[in-house]
C-alpha cells in the first residue's frame, strides 16, 4: 500500500477536447502529484476549432458531486472553472460554505472566472457575472483573472504592469485575499506577466512570451498547478511562483491538435515515458 498524496477538486465544465476544463486540471493535479477530484457543472461539445454548444448540469447534482467527495474523501484544495450560470454559481457557494472551503476556512479555493473559450465562445450566461463578483469572490483564496475577465469584472482595460496593479486593487475591492492578473493577453509585451497582490504583498511574475499559438487550457492548467501546490501545503507567494513555472514549461512543450488551438502539455513531467510519436 501506498502513501495518500494530498487532494484537489475541482468545480468546472468538461471539455471533450480534453484540452481545457475538466480535463485540464485532472491532468495538471496528476503532473503536480495530488489526486484530483471532479465535481462537473457542464459539459461543452468542443474541440480545436471553437465550443459548439454546451448543456448545464442540475444544480443538485453539482451540490451532490461536491458533497461526495469533501465528506469522504476530504480536499486539501479546490478550484472553480467554468460555472456557465448563477444558479450553479448559487450553488458552488454554498456547498463549499457547507464543506469548509473557501477565504473564511483552512482549505484555499482559487477562483478562475472563466468567462469565455479563446476562441471568443461564451461559457458563462451574461447575468451571471454578478454572482461571480457577489457569491464566490468574497469566498475566494485566490482569484485569477485574464484581462478579458477583468474588463468584465471591474471595467478596466489593462495594457501594462501599472494598470495591472489598478486592476489587482479593484478586484481586491470584491472580497477574495489574493488576486492574480494575468497578462498572457497582453501581446504586444515580449514577456508575459503575472501580477500576484494580497494589498500588501506585489509580486511580478515574469517569462519569455514563447512563440506558439497552442495555448488553449493555459489559464486552467495555471490555475489548477497552483491549487495542487496549495493542496501540498505551500504559500501563495510559492504555490503561484511553481504554477508560473509550471505553465512556462506547459507552453513550451504545447503541441498542434486537430485544424485549431492545440492545448499547453504537462507530459514534459513524464520524462523519459514522455509519448514517441515515431515509435
Ligand atoms: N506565449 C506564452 N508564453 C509564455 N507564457 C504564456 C504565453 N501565453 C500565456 N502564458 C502564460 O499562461 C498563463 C495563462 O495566461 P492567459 O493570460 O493567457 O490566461 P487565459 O486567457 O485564462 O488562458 P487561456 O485562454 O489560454 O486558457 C499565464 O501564466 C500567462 O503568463
Ligand atoms: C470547459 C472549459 N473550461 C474552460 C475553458 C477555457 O479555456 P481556453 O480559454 O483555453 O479556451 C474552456 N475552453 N472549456
Amino acid at each position: 500500500m501506498s502513501r495518500t498524496p494530498r487532494t484537489a477538486l475541482t468545480i468546472a465544465g468538461s471539455d471533450s477536447g480534453g484540452g481545457a476544463g475538466i480535463q485540464a486540471d485532472l491532468r495538471t493535479f496528476f503532473a503536480c502529484g495530488v489526486h484530483g477530484m471532479t465535481a462537473i457543472t457542464a459539459v461543452t461539445v468542443q474541440n480545436s476549432v471553437g465550443v459548439h454548444g454546451f448543456t448545464e448540469i442540475p444544480t443538485d447534482v453539482v451540490a451532490a458531486q461536491i458533497e461526495a467527495v469533501t465528506g469522504d474523501m476530504g480536499a486539501d484544495a479546490a478550484k472553480t472553472g467554468m460555472l456557465a450560470t448563477a444558479e450553479i454559481i448559487t450553488t458552488v457557494a454554498s456547498a463549499v460554505d457547507k464543506a469548509g472551503i473557501g477565504k473564511r476556512h483552512d482549505v484555499p479555493l482559487v477562483v478562475d472566472p472563466v468567462a469565455a473559450s479563446m476562441h471568443g465562445d461564451p461559457l458563462l450566461r451574461e447575468e451571471a457575472l454578478e454572482a461571480i463578483r457577489t457569491e464566490l469572490f468574497p469566498r475566494a483564496t485566490l482569484v485569477t483573472p485574464n484581462l478579458d475577465e477583468v474588463r468584465l469584472l471591474t471595467g478596466l482595460s489593462v495594457t501594462d504592469v501599472t494598470e495591472q496593479r489598478k486592476a489587482a486593487d479593484a478586484l481586491l475591492e470584491l472580497g477574495p485575499r489574493w488576486v492574480l492578473v494575468k497578462g498572457g493577453h497582453m501581446t504586444d509585451s515580449p514577456e508575459c506577466v503575472d501580477l500576484l497582490s494580497d494589498g500588501t504583498h506585489v509580486v511580478e511574475l515574469t517569462c519569455p512570451r514563447h512563440d506558439t499559438p497552442h495555448t488553449h487550457g493555459g489559464g486552467d492548467t495555471l490555475a489548477s498547478a497552483i491549487t495542487a501546490h496549495l493542496a501540498k501545503g505551500f504559500d501563495m507567494p510559492d504555490a503561484v511562483a511553481a504554477g508560473k513555472k509550471f505553465i512556462e514549461r506547459c507552453v513550451i512543450e504545447s503541441y498542434p491538435l486537430g485544424e485549431g488551438v492545440g492545448p499547453v502539455s504537462p507530459f514534459w513531467r513524464l520524462g523519459s515515458e514522455l509519448p514517441d510519436p515515431t515509435a
